[in-house]
């Protein structure tokens, strides 16, 4: 630039000869090298002074610019004293639920700047993307389950990019703003921190807060219901917060859990009555410490986790589980995950006596403890634990520092677990669920009233339980049907009553055409049967020849399950093979085997 050439430029009012547009030219001469010879060169062509053109751009750009400022100074000045907003961060649950609604609205859907999502979803949480994908163009050619290409059939979730926009509801004009703050580390590596601003006009936050309402009602009256399950965060994070949303499933419905009756309707009866908001006021008015425990025992695959998440389906709790054997769990990490529960939840404690938590002056009664109790020592050697707190049973509760099975130590006395359970600092409104297989285990000061309320037995299935699952497998109710995968159309065969395991194996339909060295597996898919489609008689009476053939309280329902689900779709095949596969397990479990010839 050649800013002598500003020199020439001088005002003179009385020199009418210098004409106006001789002032920018004089600019533009400084500012662009060579534009007095381009301007020279378009007058002599074209006959008009370029300088013109360039002027009027310079002045728009001007305006353009003045205008965007003073709207920038003007917008902050209204926002400052005329507006409110409430923020809210990814880390809270509301910042889930306010994507997802602001994704069906029609800000939106009308944006030109959106970004799509592609979540990461663990087995569990793709229930509600599984429904967006088609399920008929889920395998190929011959037959076999493609993943990638039924995960390509999920279409992505658009959402508002970030900067802001404005939407509508309910008659008021919002205004949404996505903003990304520095990177934090998370348990997945480096995560994006994001915050949302919602502002409305008015010197009341009042709409938003309605809103953000409105926001949680409408997820709460989606139709799938869902219950979320946090787990304590990984060790570094424990400072910034306590828990992670691990996942979500779909609510365990409590009819698909068999259990006597009357059982189940006291623990929900129960429960019921405990979350009631009055009840809080009740504890409080007798100093009572407003907490609810139940202790679940009884042998593996009883359904003590299943009713656990039944329960927090039906009352609409997020369960927090804890492992006791979590590597690095120290009581501090204990106490923290306890006090930062939310007002109402389910906090499952599972298979407590397999962390090792006892007295350490009890004599080790089995290898498992004598390891338990070695290590005991060495975890006191380590400094690791200490007694925070003795006054539930004086004197005798010594850190309980152990080693079991897979060698890990865990950092968690007896002491401890109750000062996190009931201690001054622990939540209030939560209930406790403690699982164990083997409850003699127990030390009596973790299962006394007041930290257990009630204990609840599961036991080895009976023939009811044994009645139910069997029904509940082969039900032909829209819900279970739809469950089920079924064949490509040119590979469905009409259900027969005589159908059974011989029948499959010898059904005629068209073998692979692929000539490869899968063909032997392949063509066994052209032999999976469909569903049997029973009636509700016929369903029940089977269902008592099964129960008649499985002995009572000799399997638990999770192996008579396991059985039938290796037959899912062929309950006469089941009636078939119970005898076998009875006579199998019981002698296995005669001599202590642990694999099975039937299964
Ligand atoms: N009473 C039951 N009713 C229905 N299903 C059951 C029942 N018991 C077990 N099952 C089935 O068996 C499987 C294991 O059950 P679950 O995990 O609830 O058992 P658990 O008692 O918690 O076992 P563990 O003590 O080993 O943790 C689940 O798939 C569940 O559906």
């Amino acid at each position: 630039m050649d800013f002598s050439r500003l020199s020439h430029l001088r005002f003179d009012t009385h020199n009418h000869n210098e004409t106006l547009t001789s002032l920018p030219s004089a600019f533009l001469e400084a500012l662009i090298p060579g534009y007095g010879v381009v301007s020279m060169i378009v007058f002599r062509i074209f006959g008009f002074d370029i300088g013109l053109v360039v002027s009027g751009c310079l002045v728009l750009f001007g305006l353009t610019r003045g205008s965007q400022f003073f709207y920038g100074k003007a917008y902050g000045l209204f926002y400052y004293y005329f507006m409110s907003t409430i923020q809210v961060e990814d880390d809270d649950e509301l910042f889930g639920q306010i994507m997802e609604w602001i994704a069906e609205q029609n800000m939106t859907k009308r944006s030109r700047d959106l970004k799509a999502v592609t979540k990461w979803v663990s087995a569990y949480d793709d229930g509600e993307e599984e429904g967006k994908a088609n399920d008929d163009d889920v395998l190929d050619e011959s037959g076999i389950f493609n993943f990638e290409k039924w995960a390509s059939n999920i279409p992505p979730r658009y959402e508002p990019n970030f900067g802001s926009d404005k939407f509508y509801h309910e008659g008021r004009v919002f205004r949404f703003t996505r903003t990304r703050r520095e990177k934090k580390r998370s348990y997945w590596g480096e995560g994006e921190d994001q915050v949302l601003d919602i502002s409305c006009v008015g010197r009341s936050t009042e709409p938003i807060k309605e809103l953000l309402n409105y926001i949680k009602k409408w997820n709460l009256n989606k139709d799938n219901k869902s219950t979320t399950i946090f787990r304590p965060a990984p060790k570094e994070d424990r400072k910034d917060y306590a828990w992670d949303r691990q996942s979500c499933r779909p609510s365990r419905p409590m009819s698909t859990v068999s259990l006597d009756t009357a059982q189940k309707s006291k623990i929900v009866m129960d429960i019921n009555e405990y979350l009631h908001p009055a009840s809080a006021r009740w504890y409080a008015a007798r100093g009572i410490p407003y907490r609810r425990g139940y202790l679940f025992y009884g042998p593996p695959g009883t359904g003590k986790t299943s009713l656990s998440f039944a329960l927090a389906g039906i009352f609409g709790l997020d369960i927090y589980c804890i492992s006791l054997m979590e590597v690095g769990l120290s009581e501090s990490d204990l106490n923290k995950l306890f006090a930062h529960l939310p007002r109402r939840c389910i906090v499952l404690l599972e298979d407590i006596d397999s962390a090792g938590l006892r007295r350490p002056d009890e004599p080790a009664t089995d290898a498992k403890d004598t390891a338990s109790s070695t290590a005991s020592d060495a975890g006191t050697d380590d400094g690791l634990t200490k007694i925070s707190k003795a006054d539930a049973i004086p004197g005798s509760l010594k850190p309980a520092t152990v080693a079991t099975s897979g060698g890990f130590k865990s950092l968690i006395s007896l002491s401890g677990l109750l000062n996190a359970i009931d201690g001054v600092a622990s939540h209030e409104g939560r209930v406790l669920i403690m699982t164990t297989n083997c409850p003699e285990k127990l030390d009596a000061a973790l299962i006394r009233p007041g930290r257990v309320d009630l204990q609840v037995q599961f036991t080895l299935a009976t023939k009811d339980q044994t009645r139910d699952i069997f029904k509940r497998m082969y039900s032909s109710s829209a819900d279970a049907k739809s469950s089920l995968p079924c064949l490509p159309a040119s590979e469905k065969r009409p259900s027969s009553s005589s159908s059974t395991s011989t029948s499959t194996s010898t059904s005629k339909t068209n073998p692979p055409t692929k000539a490869n060295e899968d063909y032997d597996i392949l063509s066994l898919l052209s032999q999976v049967p469909n569903l049997d489609i029973l009636e509700p008689e016929e369903l029940q009476s089977m269902a008592d020849q099964f129960a008649a053939e499985v002995p009572e309280n000799a399997f638990s329902p999770a192996e008579i399950q396991g059985f039938l689900l290796m037959r899912k779709k062929e309950p006469r095949r089941a009636l078939l093979e119970v005898k076998g596969w009875r006579e199998e397990l019981v002698e296995a479990k005669k001599r202590e085997r642990k694999v099975l010839s039937v299964q």
